[in-house]
């Protein structure tokens, strides 16, 4: 699904009145009804005090057009208007007027703290302040009554956007931005829902599809795709029958040092849980009997030295080479893997301590073969392209970084971004349980197991992160979040692949 700008999304929003031929007010109420119709099916009559507040713009629009639907609907329905500025917008006046006159009562006006209602924690509060409009932080009262509401305990609903949460740029660190419990959210996501510094806002989302134009949203370039089960099954190549292993590729895992064996034989079952055809081990030859023992599917071939890699030479050719975890970063190593480099022409994947191998000899970057996939975590990346402002600056960063060395970037986290140099994925499956030691070996095993088997790097790394999200969501609902251990997320990769091409049920 796309992820669009503000300045696209109002620019959506005037395609779709004029090629409809609909006014503002009515695309205002189709898209609060959706709204209401959300907030009703769930709470079906409940008999609780429902708070909104409502900015002076099209968000407090929205918020009007809500409070008369449900308190045309028998619900308890207090409504506050944030008297911010007196320029109110056509929209929030037409529905002011049809408030007061459908609900015989008068919104209260809030302008002071004076005016602040009192908010229990068993309210329940649609936050209807500020949308995408917001263009400057809030200050002295405004602010106050961002805060008022996020201490009441009270749930919080925002529509559109969490209040004082700009809709593509990082709050300052005191700023007051809502801190919503979900937020229905209008037509496409907003970037800032998954960015580290200000995905804790808007709690959980759901996205509304209010029907804006088609032909426009397909033909925009957006600011990101947000990868879902939709997206990551247009991507699942299903097998031919006439086939061998040969067809499903081979792959190279190399890394491994003394006491960090177990890194490189989950990548390699992961490559192979994957699908790749074969898989071989090069290691350290202290790594020999673990990993004939723990992984009899691969085969494993071993350097001179014990400890650490110092000479990876084989007769083999494989499809893909998986390169750096658990590999240390020693003198000789790093030797090793120059000399590796040089030799490779096909994408590689790089991980772990082949980033930081990178990060400390930046002229290595130069010999990375086109299309590489490079999967650092934050703090790898912080080595591997210097610091950053904010989430934005660092995308930025990134995006150079991947046009001057054409290579596509994973990078870790809750929700995991891939860079191609053009376009920014971000992944939308996992949960908190994937947080546990090993787990990132795991995702370098799967994007290569998949790149092994032709998949494009950029395909591979696309589809591997959802994969390993979703894997990971399979095995937090068998396991809890705590106990899941990485190498549980590469035996359920079967199960995450046959839930890929599952059709849910509607209903
Ligand atoms: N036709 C449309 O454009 C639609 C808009 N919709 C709603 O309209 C929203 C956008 O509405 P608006 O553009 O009116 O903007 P908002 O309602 O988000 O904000 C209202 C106005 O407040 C002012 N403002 C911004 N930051 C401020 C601050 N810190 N302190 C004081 N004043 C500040 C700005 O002048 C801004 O235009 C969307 O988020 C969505 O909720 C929906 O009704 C769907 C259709
Ligand atoms: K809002």
């Amino acid at each position: 699904m796309k992820i669009l700008s503000a300045k696209q999304l109002k620019e959506a929003d005037e395609i779709t009145m004029e090629t409809e031929g609909i006014s503002s007010t009515r695309l205002m109420e189709r898209a609060a009804s959706l709204v209401f119709n959300e907030i009703h099916e769930r709470l079906e009559g409940a008999d609780i005090n429902i708070k909104i507040f409502c900015g002076i713009g099209n968000n407090g629009g929205d918020g009007l057009v809500v409070a008369r639907l449900l308190h045309k609907y028998g619900y308890k329905v207090e409504v506050y208007v944030v008297n911010y500025s007196d320029k109110r917008s056509d929209d929030f006046l037409v529905n002011y007027d049809r408030y007061k006159k459908e609900s015989n009562s008068w919104p209260e006006l809030v302008k002071r703290k004076e005016d602040f209602p009192e908010i229990s924690p068993g309210d329940f509060v649609v936050d209807a302040i500020f949308g995408i409009g917001l263009n400057r932080p809030a200050e002295g009262w405004l602010a106050e009554l961002l805060r008022h509401i996020n201490q009441s305990g009270a749930f919080c609903l925002a529509v559109d956007m969490p209040s004082g949460l700009f809709p593509d740029k990082v709050p300052t660190e005191d700023a007051a931005v809502i801190k919503a419990n979900y937020t229905l959210t209008f037509q496409t996501p907003k970037i800032v829902f998954y960015l580290p510094e200000t995905m804790g806002f808007a709690g959980e989302v759901q996205i509304l599809d209010i029907g804006l134009d088609r032909s426009f949203l397909k033909d925009v370039k957006p600011l990101a795709q947000l990868i879902g089960k939709r997206e990551a099954r247009q991507l699942y190549k299903p097998r031919n029958k006439n086939t061998h292993k040969g067809d499903y590729g081979h792959c190279l895992v190399v890394g491994g040092s003394f006491g960090k064996i177990g890194s490189i034989s989950l990548s390699a079952r992961a490559s192979l849980r994957a699908g790749a055809g074969l898989c071989s081990i090069f290691s350290p030859s202290c790594g020999y009997t673990i990993l004939q023992t723990t992984l009899p599917e691969a085969m494993v071939i071993t350097d001179e030295d014990a400890n650490e890699l110092t000479n990876i030479e084989t007769d083999l050719d494989p499809d893909v080479i998986c390169f750096g975890m658990g590999a240390g970063r020693s003198a000789n190593t790093v030797k090793a893997f120059k000399t590796l480099l040089e030799q490779t022409k096909s994408s590689m994947l790089i991980d772990a301590d082949g980033l930081n191998m990178l990060s400390e000899n930046k002229e290595l970057l130069a010999l990375l073969p086109k299309n590489s996939v490079l999967t650092p975590h934050p703090k790898e990346l912080k080595r591997l392209i210097g610091g950053w402002e904010d989430d934005f600056d660092k995308m930025k960063k990134i995006e150079t970084f991947t046009k001057k060395y054409k290579v596509i970037l994973v990078l870790k986290g809750a929700h995991s971004f891939v860079f191609s140099g053009k376009h920014i994925y971000i992944n939308n499956s996992g949960n908190p349980g994937m947080a546990t030691a090993g787990s990132g070996d795991v995702l370098s095993g799967i994007i290569a197991g998949l790149m092994s088997q032709k998949y494009e790097p950029l395909v591979a790394a696309i589809l591997g992160v959802y994969l390993h999200g979703l894997s990971g969501d399979i095995c937090a609902e068998k396991l809890g979040c705590e106990a899941m251990l990485s190498g549980d997320i590469s035996d359920e990769l079967g199960a995450a692949f046959l839930a890929l091409m599952k059709d849910e049920k509607r209903g």
